[in-house]
């Protein structure tokens, strides 16, 4: 009922509030036997973790993780992995005001709609904090995939109307600034545009893009759980995401058939494509090609500029939001994409061990 579960084998279950004691994720059907320590968790929360750029939150949390479970000299046990970690920065007084009111484009409505109460500190469970937890469980999936060589690497693509050169690309440049932009020219102006929307109370929108190279043929099902379909899910299910688009997305739409067709050509006795408009998947499976994802990420809702809203009794009111909140939402997504689409794949990658007879002959 709470929906707080994602993955068929290997299944991710995150809980914990914004504001309440602590958050954290537990992990079944992770295979025993993978090196993994809680610095290579750190690594990724603290990529995430608020309180640390200029454009992000002021609200100062450390996030860092201890695991309860599931580990044991250094390597995975095959049972449950349980990671917790405290909320320490609440504060939670300063968001009293809020406690009687909907904030525009925030869950307090339909959260009270469905279940006639909620936990109103900082915005409960909605809060993007909740994907500190996904970022961990992440960060072991990435290891597995890392043993296979696969590589997810995702940055930010546009802020507001400044959008990245694709002639500028730097992937080493992605996490040398706090936007995790690969541009350092559209990095400069995307920070002058938030500077002036921070003086003005506002907050911004943008986009994150995502390639996952070296990924084996065969994932996803022909229906229902194509790897696209699933992508898109797990991606769409981070807050504030608004829109996913696989390969050429929404710019499919527009061209015509043979533009938008990835031509084959046999390259020395191996088939390989001229393009890669289907950004990675076809009919639903994958065909070894790179994985390309983009998402749109809102405007973070909670802005100091008075927007009309209305208070749970009954009336119309001018809402200036006060509290810690993030003026852009995208730089601190970043890492999320990355593990939201790490933890697709892995489950798709158990799964399709199932596939074929071949895949079980090569275990047994
Ligand atoms: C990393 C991250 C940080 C966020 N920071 C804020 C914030 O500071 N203030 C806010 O109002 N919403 C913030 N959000 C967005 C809310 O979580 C989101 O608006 C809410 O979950 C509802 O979004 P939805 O309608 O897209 O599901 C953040 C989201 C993420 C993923
Ligand atoms: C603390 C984090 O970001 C928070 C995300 C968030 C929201 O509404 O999503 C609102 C703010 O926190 P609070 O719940 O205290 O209002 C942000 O500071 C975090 O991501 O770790």
């Amino acid at each position: 009922m709470s929906g707080s579960i994602l993955g068929d084998i290997f299944k991710i279950s995150t809980w914990g509030e914004s504001h309440g004691k602590a958050l954290g994720v537990v992990i079944d059907g992770c295979p025993a036997g993978l090196k993994i320590s809680e610095a290579d968790i750190q690594k990724d929360l603290d990529r995430r973790k608020p309180g640390q750029s200029p454009f992000a939150t002021p609200r100062k949390e450390g996030d860092e993780v201890e695991i309860l479970s599931g580990i044991f000299e250094g390597k995975t046990t095959g049972t449950p992995i349980s990671m917790i970690i405290f909320n320490k920065n609440q504060k939670s007084k300063d968001y009293s005001a809020l406690k009687d009111v909907y904030r525009p484009a925030q869950s307090d409505y339909s959260y009270d709609l469905k279940y006639g109460f909620r936990d109103h500190r900082g915005s409960g469970r909605a809060s993007g904090r909740e994907t500190a937890a996904r970022v961990a469980a992440g960060a072991i999936a990435k290891k597995i995939l890392a043993a296979l060589e696969l590589k997810i690497t995702a940055y930010t693509s546009s802020i507001g109307p400044i959008e990245i050169d694709p002639k500028n690309y730097d992937e080493d440049y992605i996490m040398q600034n706090f936007l995790y932009m690969p541009d350092p020219e559209a990095l400069k102006k995307a920070e002058s545009y938030l500077r002036k929307l921070i003086k003005k109370n506002n907050s911004s929108g943008g986009t994150i893009e995502c390639v996952v190279k070296n990924v084996p043929e065969g994932l996803g099902d022909p229906v229902f759980d194509k790897c696209d379909a699933l992508l898109a899910r797990a991606v769409m299910s981070i807050g504030a995401v608004k829109g996913v688009e696989i390969g050429s997305g929404f710019e499919a739409a527009e061209m015509t058939g043979y533009e938008h067709n990835d031509f084959y050509r046999y390259n020395e006795n191996e088939i390989n494509k001229t393009t890669n408009n289907a950004g990675g998947t076809l009919g639903g499976i994958t065909d070894g090609s790179d994985i390309f994802l983009k998402a749109a990420v809102k405007p973070t809702p909670s802005i100091e500029k008075t927007q009309q809203a209305v208070s749970k009794s009954g009336e119309n009111i001018d809402l200036s939001i006060q509290g810690r909140h993030d003026p852009v939402i995208v730089p601190r997504a970043v890492v999320v994409v990355e593990a939201m689409v790490a933890l697709t794949l892995v489950d798709l990658l158990l799964k399709n061990m199932t596939a074929r007879m071949e895949y079980l002959e090569k275990i047994y």
